[in-house]
C-alpha cells in the first residue's frame, strides 16, 4: 500500500512493480484481495475467457454517495439490472444514428472553440482549458438538448463530483470498518456535491416536458432530442423489465457526463502536446487536411472519411496517454483459474491497459509517438487487440466509443485546418512536461498554452 501512496500516478507504480513481479500480480490492500494485470494474455484470459466472472465492479463509497447507490452503468454490479441499463444505453442512447443526431450540436460548439482560439490574436491561449469547455459543452448540449439553461452549473458541479470519484479513498480498502469513511472527511464532501447535483438534475427534469411521442423519435425529433429527453421518454413507455426511476435516469446522465467529457479532453490535449513535439506529425497531418479540404471554409463529418493519417494521429495518441490508465475495477464472482494461479471469490481486478501500451515486447520504441506504426496494420482499439485497449475489452467495454471518437477526430482536424500552431516563446517542445495527473482519467499534469495563427478563414456564424 505505500507504493501507492507516494503520489506518483498508480499506473506507473504498478508497472515498475509488476516488472519485477510479472503479469498477475497479487497485492494486499488493507482488507481487500487484489489482482493487478499487465500482459495481454492475462487480460484475454479475463476479458474474454472468464468475461462473465469478471463482468461486475466493486462497491465503493463514490459509487455508493455519487452514483446513486451504484445505478449508473459504470459502476453498477453484473446482473439484469446494468444489462437493461447498458442496452438502453447502446440502442437509446449512444446508437449510430444518435451520434449522427448531435453532428450539429459539435459544428456549433465546434465553432465557439474556433473564434474563442481566433480571438486569441497571437497571445497564448491556454488550449487544455479550451478543449474541456468544448467537450463539456457538446456533452451537456447531447445530454440536455439545445436551449438548457442550467448547463454551466451542472459542468462546474459534476468536474468537482469528478474529482471526488477519482480521489484515492483509503477507507475502501477497510470495507468492514465503516469509521473510515467518515475519518477520511471524503464522505461528507461527497454528500455535499451530491446534494447540489440532486437540485441542478431535479430542476433540468422539471423544465423537461415530455416533446415527444413515447413509442417513437423521428429523425428531426431526435436532432432537438437531448439524451435526458430519450430516458424520459423510455422511462415513460414503461416496458422495460425493471421499471426505470427518477434516480436512475439521474445517475445515467452523469455518468455519461463523467465517462465523456474529461476522456476526450485530454486525449485531444495529448494529441496537441504530441504534435508540438513531433513537427513532422503536424506538417504531414495539416498537409493531408489541407489538401483534402481545398479551401473549403466549413469542415463537415464527411469530409473525415478522407483523413487517414488524422486517425493514425488519434489511435497512437490513445495509445501513448492511455486516457482511462487501469480501465474501471472489476470483481471476480467465483473462484477461478486465471495461468496457473488460483483467484478467490471477491478479488478485484485492475488491468494496467496503460503499462501494456509502452510494453516494448508489443511495440517497437514504444515510448516514441508514431502514428506511421499503424500504417498498413490492422490494430485497432475495439477490445480485441489486448496490448492496445484503451477503451477496454468484454462486455464492459466502453459503449461511447463512436461518440468519444467523433468529437475527438472533427476537434483536431479543425484545429489543424484553421489555424497554424507555436509554442509561447521560450518554451522549448523538447521541455515540455510530460507528466500526467493521479486520477481516473490521466490528463496532462500542466496546462498545454499555444499560439494560433489563422490560415484558412474561419466561417462566418
Ligand atoms: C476518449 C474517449 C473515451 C475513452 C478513452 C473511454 C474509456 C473507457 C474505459 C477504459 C472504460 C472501462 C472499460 C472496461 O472496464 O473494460 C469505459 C467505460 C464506459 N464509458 Fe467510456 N471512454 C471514452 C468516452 C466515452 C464517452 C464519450 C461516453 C459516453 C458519453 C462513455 C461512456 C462510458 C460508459 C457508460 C462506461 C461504462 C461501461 C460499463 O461499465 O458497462 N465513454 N470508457
Amino acid at each position: 500500500m505505500h507504493h501507492l501512496l507516494t503520489g506518483q500516478p498508480p499506473h506507473r507504480v504498478l508497472q515498475d512493480l509488476s516488472r519485477r513481479y510479472g503479469p498477475l500480480m497479487h497485492l494486499k490492500l488493507g482488507e481487500l484481495n487484489v489482482i493487478v494485470v499487465s500482459s495481454p494474455e492475462m487480460t484475454k484470459a479475463i476479458t474474454m475467457t472468464h468475461d462473465i466472472n469478471f463482468a461486475s465492479r466493486p462497491d465503493s463509497t463514490a459509487g455508493r454517495i455519487l452514483t446513486y447507490d451504484n445505478t449508473n452503468i459504470a459502476f453498477a454490479p453484473y446482473g439484469g439490472y446494468w444489462r437493461q441499463m447498458r442496452r438502453i444505453c447502446v440502442i437509446e442512447l449512444l446508437s449510430a444514428q444518435r451520434v449522427k443526431a448531435f453532428d450539429p450540436i459539435r459544428a456549433e460548439e465546434l465553432d465557439h472553440l474556433m473564434m474563442r482560439i481566433s480571438a486569441s490574436n497571437g497571445s497564448a491561449i491556454n488550449i487544455t482549458r479550451e478543449l474541456l469547455r468544448f467537450t463539456n459543452a457538446m456533452t451537456s448540449k447531447a445530454a440536455f438538448g439545445i436551449e438548457c439553461k442550467q448547463g454551466t452549473r451542472f459542468i462546474s458541479t459534476a468536474k468537482r463530483l469528478l474529482e471526488l470519484v477519482s480521489a484515492f479513498n483509503v477507507a475502501d480498502f477497510f470495507p468492514s470498518l465503516s469509521f473510515m469513511e467518515r475519518l477520511t472527511g471524503l464522505r461528507s464532501r461527497m454528500l455535499i456535491v451530491r446534494a447540489e447535483i440532486d437540485e441542478i438534475l431535479d430542476e433540468l427534469i422539471d423544465s423537461h416536458e415530455m416533446k415527444s411521442d413515447v413509442n417513437r423519435c423521428s429523425e428531426e425529433e431526435m436532432e432537438k432530442e437531448g439524451i435526458l429527453d430519450a430516458l424520459l421518454r423510455v422511462k415513460t413507455r414503461g416496458d422495460m423489465e425493471l421499471p426505470l426511476t427518477m434516480e436512475n435516469v439521474k445517475s445515467v446522465i452523469l455518468d455519461l457526463f463523467l465517462a465523456g467529457t474529461d476522456t476526450s479532453a485530454t486525449t485531444l490535449t495529448w494529441a496537441m502536446v504530441e504534435i508540438m513535439r513531433n513537427p513532422m506529425v503536424m506538417q504531414k497531418a495539416q498537409e493531408e487536411i489541407r489538401h483534402a479540404l481545398k479551401n473549403k471554409t466549413i469542415i463537415e463529418e464527411e469530409d473525415l472519411k478522407d483523413l487517414h493519417y488524422l486517425k493514425l494521429v488519434i489511435k497512437e495518441t490513445l495509445r501513448l496517454h492511455v486516457p482511462v490508465t487501469m480501465l474501471l475495477p472489476r470483481e471476480a464472482k467465483e473462484a477461478c483459474k486465471i495461468g496457473e494461479y488460483e483467484v478467490p471469490a471477491g478479488t478485484r481486478v485492475m488491468i494496467n491497459a496503460w503499462a501494456m501500451a509502452r510494453d516494448p515486447k508489443y511495440w517497437e520504441n514504444p515510448e516514441s509517438f508514431s502514428p506511421e506504426r499503424f500504417e498498413n496494420n490492422t490494430m485497432d482499439f475495439k477490445g480485441t487487440n489486448y496490448a492496445f485497449i484503451p477503451f477496454g475489452a468484454g462486455r464492459r467495454m466502453c459503449p461511447g466509443i463512436s461518440f468519444g471518437v467523433a468529437n475527438m477526430e472533427i476537434a483536431l482536424a479543425q484545429l489543424l485546418y484553421y489555424f497554424n500552431w507555436k509554442l509561447p516563446d521560450g518554451i522549448k517542445a523538447e521541455e515540455l512536461d510530460m507528466n500526467e495527473n493521479v486520477g481516473v482519467t490521466a490528463s496532462r499534469k500542466e496546462d498545454l498554452y499555444l499560439i494560433a495563427t489563422p490560415y484558412a478563414p474561419l466561417p462566418t456564424l
